[in-house]
């Protein structure tokens, strides 16, 4: 039987001004993406093999268990299924693992990755085949107990040994001992290990290695291997994430991965290109980071506006029936902003694994100028975009009042497991300094005469010119993007000049790096917030857009810009760039634009096009029956799989016994 849709939803849906479908086929790339999408989300979710016990109710080790076995079929079945080209996968995996990860996909996701990227040819043909078969499962062992950020203080060594052509690996002190890497607390046997190189005692830096860490025989760790999981954490549970320390393990000099420095058999050490390249799998997933924060946000947004429009609370007026909480303005203020941040941030991910895929290309030919502007704009957009759907998700949650703190909301999940991408992959602030001192190279070069490309070519020549006094019409997108760009280039410019004055005060290049430090993540901020506004933007002058998706996707962006505007205003009124009359305005505006796509919420977000089974979300269901599913979720409960819980005669009885006798 077909459940009826919640009446509220069902009226959202009717009077929307657009067919969401639209949207969908412009978010997902075209009509025939978004239908082998759903084909493949239907295999996925319809597949009995993958069903099992909510995970909220399960212990740690129950939910490792679970997601192996899931993560294993799942990589069984995509190779029986021929589900090859990326695009698949990413659909599949997403209909298996909803919000969750499986202990095998650091293997995915960097491990392969790193050999398809540091390896020679030679080394492929020796283990890609093994790797993409999982003939040998690995991670990526860089992260130690000591040092995360500091990739060139990592202390593992790898001492090369001409005499029998081998590095001895060791993890000389405690603070060595690697920490972290995900899949290697139980499932690896492999790693690629990030070690200091030394050569007849002189060190040549961070390299990666090829190890082995347990048998494949019976998965024991083997000689000079001690390896294990670090312990629960604030999420992420279903990921046996490890530790690793060794011991004179020794590996013969193939194991380096060698496609951009080498060490010949006389120890010669064969200097890299650029000693960067090795950082490359750290870029590539930093890239991708953009695209989960959209996707991660425009859940949590979808789970929230459904919601608010099924809840009803309180009286607006009295006597009048209890309005959809939606309705209230400030309702549509906490969710609104982040509705239109995800597809900001869905459009600018696609937008960055462009630029990755074009530069990686020419990276691969030798060309490494492209290398600079990647790192630089991949580590400001991940930082940004993580920071921001992690304030998004929690204030989705705190949408959802009580509900949002239930496991059967689905927004806990969703953000426990998300949140780690302000952290991995290079630290929120650590990254936006990377950014700024791309951004202090360019100005500077720009003060030089120098013409920029690329995303700081609007540093080249820039007018700091305050426009007080002029007319402006804050809705134009136009001339957001040029408040958006004055805003980073002013503060970049103010950045410098900081940087130079505390060194003109008789401080040295860090000690004044150190001291300018807030000033230069903030830099990196507004050109990163810049970037986003203006690809936004340019996306929407796409010739194929529908005129009848054009208006409602105008807003979304406007509202983005005008949010970040209006959240950032001393910004844009410290150097008289605008006044206090165009903030006023441009909160009236903000205002006008909630109230234009209100009746456009619930499709806007329909049109993410998530399933339930990938939502897996009692509060953003697409029939809108909250009620009734909550019941029977809380029902199915361990807790309640008896009128009586055993405890009660081991715990409270006795004490209420002794409580009754006191009496
Ligand atoms: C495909 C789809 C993917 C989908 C993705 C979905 C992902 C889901 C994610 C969910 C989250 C869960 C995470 C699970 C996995 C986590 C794995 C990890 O954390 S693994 C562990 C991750 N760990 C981390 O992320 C560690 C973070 N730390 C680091 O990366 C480095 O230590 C550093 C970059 C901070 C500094 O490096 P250092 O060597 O000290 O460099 P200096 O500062 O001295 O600067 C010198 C020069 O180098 C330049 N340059 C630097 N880097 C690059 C680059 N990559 N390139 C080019 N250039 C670069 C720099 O600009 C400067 O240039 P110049 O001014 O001289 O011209
Ligand atoms: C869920 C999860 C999965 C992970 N998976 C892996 C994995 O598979 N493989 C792996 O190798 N690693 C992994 N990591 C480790 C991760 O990459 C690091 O934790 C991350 O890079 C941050 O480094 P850190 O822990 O050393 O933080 P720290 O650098 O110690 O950060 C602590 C504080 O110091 C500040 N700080 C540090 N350096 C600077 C600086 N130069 N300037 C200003 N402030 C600074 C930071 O801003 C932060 O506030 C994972 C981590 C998590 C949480």
């Amino acid at each position: 039987m077909v459940a009826k849709m919640n009446p509220d939803l069902k009226k959202e849906r009717e009077n929307a001004s657009f067919d969401p479908e639209k949207i969908t086929n412009f978010l997902y790339g075209g009509q025939e993406s978004v239908k082998r999408k759903r084909e493949l989300e239907s295999l996925a979710l319809n597949d009995p093999d993958y069903q099992h016990e909510d995970l909220n109710f399960m212990s740690r080790e129950q939910q490792y268990e679970t997601q192996l076995k899931k993560g294993i079929l799942m990589v069984t079945k995509m190779k029986e299924l021929k589900i090859t080209s990326a695009q698949d996968q990413l659909f599949y995996t997403s209909a298996v693992l909803v919000s969750d990860v499986h202990p095998m996909s650091v293997h995915t996701r960097m491990f392969l990755p790193t050999l398809y990227g540091q390896a020679t040819e030679q080394q492929k043909d020796k283990w890609l085949k093994l790797a993409e078969n999982y003939t040998i499962i690995g991670t990526y062992a860089q992260t130690e107990i000591g040092h995360g950020t500091f990739v060139r203080g990592l202390e593992t060594t790898a001492t090369y040994d001409p005499k029998t052509q081998e590095f001895i690996l060791n993890t000389p002190t405690l603070s060595a001992s690697k920490w972290w890497p995900g899949g290697m607390g139980k499932t690896s046997n492999y790693v690629v290990l990030m070690a200091q190189l030394y050569i007849y005692g002189k060190s040549y830096g961070i390299h990666p290695f090829m190890l082995q860490i347990r048998s494949l025989e019976d998965h024991k760790p083997l000689p000079g291997v001690t390896v294990g999981d670090i312990g629960p954490k604030f999420g992420y549970d279903v990921m046996d994430n490890g530790f690793l320390s060794l011991n004179n393990v020794r590996i013969p000099r193939e194991n380096m991965l060698m496609k951009y420095s080498r060490v010949e058999p006389d120890g010669t050490y064969v200097r890299p290109p650029s000693t960067k390249l090795a950082y490359g799998t750290m870029v590539q997933v930093r890239a991708g980071i953009v695209m989960f924060s959209g996707m991660n946000l425009a859940k949590a947004v979808t789970i929230a506006t459904r919601y608010s429009c099924v809840r009803r609370q309180s009286e607006m007026k009295p006597g009048h029936p209890e309005p959809q909480v939606l309705d209230y303005v400030t309702q549509q203020y906490k969710l609104f902003p982040y509705l239109a941040a995800a597809y900001a941030f869905w459009l600018t991910g696609q937008t960055m694994m462009s630029v990755y895929t074009t530069s990686s290309s020419q990276i691969s030919k030798g060309d490494i100028s492209v290398l600079p502007e990647l790192h630089a704009l991949s580590a400001g957009l991940k930082a940004l975009s993580s920071s921001m759907a992690n304030v998004g998700m929690e204030e989705c949650r705190l949408a959802c009042g009580g509900h949002g703190y239930s496991h059967a909301s689905g927004l806990p999940r969703l953000y426990t497991n998300a949140t780690p991408a302000s952290t991995a992959e290079g630290e929120h602030v650590v990254l936006m300094l990377q950014t700024a001192r791309y951004l202090m190279k360019s100005y500077n070069q720009s003060l030089q005469g120098e013409k920029l490309a690329g995303s700081v070519a609007y540093l080249s020549g820039v007018q700091l010119v305050p426009a007080a006094g002029r007319t402006r019409n804050m809705l134009d997108l136009g001339a957001l993007c040029d408040a958006f760009r004055h805003r980073a280039a002013r503060i970049v410019g103010e950045a410098a000049a900081q940087l130079r004055s505390e060194m003109q005060g008789g401080k040295d290049q860090a000690d004044a790096w150190n001291a300018s430090s807030v000033d230069l993540t903030k830099a990196a901020m507004a050109h990163s917030q810049y970037f986003v506004v203006k690809t936004f933007a340019e996306r929407l002058t796409d010739s194929r857009l529908d005129s009848s998706i054009s208006a409602v996707l105008t807003r979304l962006c406007q509202l983005h810009a005008l949010h970040g505007l209006v959240t950032n205003s001393g910004d844009f009124l410290e150097d008289g760039y605008l006044t206090g009359s165009d903030i006023r305005q441009a909160r009236r505006h903000i205002n006008a634009l909630m109230a234009k796509l209100r009746p456009d919420a619930v499709a806007l977000v329909d049109a993410f096009d998530f399933p339930d089974g990938i939502l897996n979300s009692i509060l953003g269901r697409y029939d809108g029956n909250v009620y009734q599913h909550l019941l029977e979720w809380a029902k199915a409960s361990p807790l309640n799989k008896t009128d009586v819980h055993q405890s009660y005669h081991k715990y409270l009885k006795p004490f209420l016994e002794a409580n009754r006798a006191k009496l």
